[in-house]
């Protein structure tokens, strides 16, 4: 079995950790625009991201050559405050960082499963593999839009997928939702999950022995063809 190469980083305070991400992630895309002259990034909506942003947003990088997507998105206009892609586009795409391209999954589909056409034809402008990911994570163990109980989990949790999007229709966590799958989130060079809390860090812990259909984060512990880098801190 291929041993995952998962390396933690725990940080003192939520200023530390959002610098630390925003540091490795603009790492990242430097490399890429250096190596292949241009470079992808998938960032996650919720909650914890947003400093992380507000660092990474006044960073100098070729911002004209990144492409930025999301890992997931909440069915709701851009208008909506929930929505995702107005979380990066508010918190991201301001200062230097305003040049990046912005690939968003929602459109004017009624539900979720009717957009992905629209979202797999416009993720089709990102450079592959996604030079970084950026992931948060549930209480729950979700990440992405990838929850326990969703109707196609298994299928978003296969890594030998070749399905890119998966939709819930039905709300979840409020919304219905798009999200990225496993298997296109595996077409990356790294993988940052960012969680923030003791109580997620015993989810990780407990994702380590427990089923993927139970917490979905233990799909991403447990493959092994991406680095990942748990960035952790307590605030
Ligand atoms: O609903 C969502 O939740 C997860 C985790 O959010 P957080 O607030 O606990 O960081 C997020 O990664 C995902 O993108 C979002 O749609």
């Amino acid at each position: 079995m291929i041993v995952p190469d998962i390396t933690n980083h725990r940080h003192a305070t939520a200023e530390v950790f959002a610098q630390a991400v925003a540091d490795r992630i603009a790492k990242q895309l430097r490399l890429g625009v250096e190596d292949h002259g241009a470079a992808s990034l998938a960032v996650p909506g919720g909650t914890t991201p947003g400093p992380i942003f507000d660092a990474l947003a006044k960073m100098q990088l070729c911002w004209a050559r990144v492409a930025v997507t999301l890992t997931d998105e909440r069915w709701v206009p851009v208008s909506d405050r929930s929505s995702n892609e107005a979380l990066v586009r508010h918190r991201l795409l301001q200062g230097p960082a305003a040049e990046a391209h912005m690939i968003g999954l929602y459109d004017a589909s009624p539900k979720p499963s009717l957009g992905i056409p629209g979202a797999e034809t416009a993720l089709r402008q990102l450079s592959r593999p996604l030079d970084a990911v950026l992931l948060g994570m549930g209480g729950d163990g979700h990440f992405a839009s990838l929850f326990p109980g969703l109707p196609d989990l298994a299928e978003g949790l296969n890594p030998e997928s070749a399905t890119i999007c998966i939709a819930s229709d039905a709300p979840i966590n409020g919304q219905p939702r798009l999200s990225l799958s496993l298997g296109f989130l595996l077409r990356s060079r790294l993988i940052l999950l960012a969680i923030r809390g003791a109580d997620k860090l015993a989810v990780i812990e407990r994702a380590k022995t427990a089923a993927a259909s139970e917490l979905p984060i233990a799909a991403i512990l447990r493959q092994g063809r991406v680095p990942v880098e748990i960035h952790f801190t307590e605030e």
